[in-house]
């Protein structure tokens, strides 16, 4: 398996070993008659929401977390940054153990959960930035500093003083942002950073994370269901699936092992005669002899010889050759769950 853990010469900024989380809850059933039979007799049950999973990340790395609905990546964003205690297995993030909540810990480190918020609504986000100020101990110098960085990188220098409950939505993510990072947290915690946002939106907050740990070598962990969050950050991705670990490795990886085959497309000056394509290897997706383009699905390896053989077939106007869409790489993935049993997965 080709992982890309933290150099052996360097010490894991976040290391994880047989991390597992089981919830216990109890049932209750449903109206007044569920909640007074739930005092009498209460009925508990147990869900294995992460189960032992293990990965190491270096300092300046930006990972994805990976999975779909309910895999477990809330639950360990939770234990990493300390919110939850684990069940079982070992977290150390920053030499901390992150459940002691220790605040030489908290100073170094942010959660941003995209559907929840820090601020607060009914007094502008400077308020909020002050009391982030007190509460992480920064200097005058320190703060002032880091507000003017933020708020240019941003672009909210005009929105800090005006009633939070009064901005858009993305101009509400920014100012987020801006607040989790006040404190210049060595390690970044983001659960679904761009839920809700619009394309131009989406854009900013990414351009923005890169900058930052570009600037300051910040180890970011983020859990995105939007692929373009992950392909504009992620060098390393890792792929959760009912509670485990299935993949750890580059995206490039990922896509290679899930969909082996690139997509070609081969545009003519005239139209290609059907018959002909029986020299060619790979798998027709589709022919339309009438506006003359041919789309192929190909092993990998025989990308040039193919590329060959339909240049041969006639005039060429046009060719493309590209990897699956890794939106469909993702649906493929969990709907053939095992399909990640061999190559660089887990
Ligand atoms: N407080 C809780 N009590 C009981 N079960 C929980 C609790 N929180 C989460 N779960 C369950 O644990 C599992 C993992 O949930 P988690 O929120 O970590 O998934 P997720 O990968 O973040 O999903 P999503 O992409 O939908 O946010 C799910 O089956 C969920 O129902």
């Amino acid at each position: 398996m080709t992982s890309v853990h933290a150099p052996l010469d360097q010490p894991a900024v976040i290391a994880v070993a047989g991390l597992t989380k089981t919830y216990t809850f109890h049932q209750q059933g449903a109206g007044l008659a569920g909640a007074l039979r739930s005092l009498v007799r209460r009925t508990y049950e147990t869900r294995l929401a992460v189960e032992r999973i293990d990965f190491t990340i270096g300092r300046g790395e930006v990972v994805g977390l990976l999975g779909p609905n309910g895999a477990g990546k809330t639950t360990t964003l939770k234990m990493l940054s300390g919110l939850l205690y684990p069940t079982s297995g070992e977290v150390e993030v920053l030499g901390h153990t992150p459940s002691k909540r220790k605040p030489d810990y908290l100073r170094r480190i942010a959660l941003v959960m995209g559907q929840k918020t820090m601020l607060w609504w009914d007094v502008p986000a400077m308020e909020s930035l002050l009391l982030h100020k007190d509460m992480y101990d920064l200097t005058t110098a320190e703060f002032d500093r880091n507000v003017a960085e933020l708020a240019d990188l941003l672009e909210v220098r005009d929105l800090l003083n005006v009633q939070v409950r009064k901005v858009s939505l993305g101009e509400r993510m920014k100012l987020e942002l801006m607040a989790a990072l006040v404190h210049r947290p060595e390690v970044l915690f983001l659960d679904e950073p761009t839920i809700g946002l619009d394309v131009v939106a989406k854009a900013r907050v990414r351009a923005f994370l890169a900058e930052v740990t570009r600037r300051h070598d910040t180890t970011i962990l983020v859990t995105s269901h939007d692929m373009d969050d992950i392909e504009a950050l992620c060098s390393r991705v890792m792929v959760i699936d009912h509670g485990r670990l299935q993949y750890d490795g580059s995206l490039s990886g990922l896509v290679r092992s899930a969909r082996p085959r690139k997509l070609v497309q081969a545009t003519y000056a005239r139209t290609v005669d059907g018959s002909r394509l029986a020299g060619v290897e790979g798998v027709v997706v589709s022919n339309h002899s009438s506006d003359q383009i041919i789309r192929l699905e190909v092993e990998r390896e025989r990308t040039g010889d193919v590329l060959e053989q339909l240049a041969r077939l006639g005039p060429l106007v046009d060719l493309d050759v590209a990897d699956a869409d890794i939106e469909d790489i993702m649906r493929d993935l969990f709907l053939r769950r095992d399909a990640l049993g061999t190559g660089e997965a887990r």
